[in-house]
Order: C-alpha cells, then structure tokens, then sequence
C-alpha cells in the first residue's frame, strides 16, 4: 500500500522496497543548474515542441533492453532536438546509474533530470543533476525535500497523478510539476489523466506531460491540453533515436 493506502503494482513495490534499501550521498552536493523554463523557451523559440527525452535502458513495462552507451544515446537525443534529457539512475529496475548521469550531463548541454525513487534527504546527495524528481506519492515531507533541493541548487520537479498530490505540490510550493499519465498501480498510461487534471494547475506553474506519449497526436493532443513539455522515453528509445526526437519535437 501507499501512502493513499493504495495497492500497488508489485513492480513498483520493488522500486520502493529498493529505493528504501539505497543509502544517500556522503557529502551535501551544490549545484549550478542548467535552467529548464530557459531551455523550453529556446526550444520554442526555435520552432521546436519541448521535449524532454528520456535515457531509459529498460523498465518493468518495457520488452527488452538497449545497451548502446547512454552517452551516445543521449547525444543522439540532443542531435534531433530535445531542450532537456532525463536520466534514469535507478539501477535494479531501469538500468540506469549515477555514473551515467554524470558522464551524460558532461558530455552534453541541455539541462539534465535525475530521474529515480528519492525518498529521503540523503538520497538527493548522490549526483549533481539541474532538474531532481519527486514523486508526491512515495514522498512523505514533500515541503521539506522541495527546499532541500533547492538549498542544493537543484530545480525539483514534482511528479503527481491525482488531484491531491496536484494540491500537496503547489502547498510544497513547486513551480515545476509533471502529471505522469501512468498509474503507478496498476502501470496503466492514460492521456486523459493530464487533460482531467491541467486545468487545475496555477498558471504560473511550468507543467510537463509524462508517459504514454508516443505519437504526434499525442504530443499536439498535450499540448492542447495545456504542456509547457513532454517528457517521453520508450517511444524515443524505441529504434532511431534522433529521428524519433525529430518527428516529435516537430509535432
Ligand atoms: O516506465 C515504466 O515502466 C515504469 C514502471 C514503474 C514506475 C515508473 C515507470 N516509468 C517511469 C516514468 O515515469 C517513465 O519512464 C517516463 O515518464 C517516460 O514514460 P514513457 O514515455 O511512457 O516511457
């Protein structure tokens, strides 16, 4: 069960059972971040859809694994346009690392997200990254991981799928939040989470659609309903990934 006393899917109480198991940095890390409104706005002003691409070697809903080198993967990203990366650093689940964070965030120039399961203070001290996720749902002091963050200099972007967790980030005062159209119960994506919930979100707030984001219509469907950005994964990960950032940055 999560916090909501929800049931969860068992993948995702691995993650969790993981995640709690993962100790934290040794030293407190400081940060000068890339900005991530500034890297939408040159994105758009360059006539392309924000998109951030995610780095995501595998994932419980994904068939099969890609080994190319996360560096390469994540230059190809940036070749056909993405205005931000995500990098799983989630190792048992994902493949990902936060060795390969680091190697990426080196190697490129876009802002750079830490995407993974942090739930304590800790946690935040393992890598430097410009963007940090949390998620509403597994985060129990969300106010106080939000400032954590940001007295490291990370920019934190809070991750919700339901209307209370919408209202516990902009009460922890998050200016940068994700609606993840997966339910991390049952690992369902559905587009209508975002078109139900983006209404309620303050305008001054910069929103990023995640999940099940595959095709143009899904990009341009978005961002009808409202998406500063898009952060997608396996439809980028999966075959050419420069032509993929391409076809959907140009939607
Ligand atoms: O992607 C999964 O299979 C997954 C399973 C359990 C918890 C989280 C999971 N994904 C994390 C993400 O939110 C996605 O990697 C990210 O939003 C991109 O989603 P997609 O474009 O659908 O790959």
């Amino acid at each position: 069960m999560d916090a909501n006393g929800e049931e969860l899917a068992p993948a995702v109480r691995s993650i969790l059972s993981a995640a709690r198991d993962r100790t934290g940095g040794e030293e407190r890390v400081s940060v000068e971040a890339r900005s991530v409104p500034a890297a939408f706005a040159a994105a758009e002003a360059d006539g392309r859809v924000p998109v951030i691409a995610e780095v995501k070697p595998t994932s419980p809903t994904t068939d099969g694994r890609r080994d190319d080198d996360p560096v390469d993967l994540a230059r190809a990203m940036v070749d056909g346009g993405a205005a931000a990366l995500s990098v799983l650093t989630e190792p048992e689940h994902f493949g990902g690392s936060p060795a390969s964070l680091e190697r990426i965030r080196a190697a490129v120039d876009v802002p750079v997200l830490r995407k993974d399961f942090i739930l304590t203070e800790a946690q935040l001290d393992v890598v430097e990254s410009d963007v940090v996720l949390l998620i509403a749902r597994f985060v129990d002091d969300l106010p106080a991981l939000v400032a954590a963050a940001r007295e490291r200099g990370f920019q934190p972007l809070v991750e919700v799928h339901t209307r209370a967790e919408l209202d516990r980030a902009t009460s922890a005062g998050a200016d940068l939040i994700g609606i993840n159209n997966r339910d991390l119960a049952r690992l369902e994506v559905d587009l209508d989470t975002f078109e139900s919930l983006a209404p309620s979100v303050p305008d001054d707030v910069t929103l990023i659609a995640e999940s099940g984001i595959a095709s143009v219509a899904d990009v341009r469907r978005m961002r009808e309903a409202g998406a500063d950005a898009l952060l997608i994964g396996s439809a980028i990960m999966d075959g050419d990934v420069t032509a993929n950032v391409r076809r959907l940055t140009s939607a």
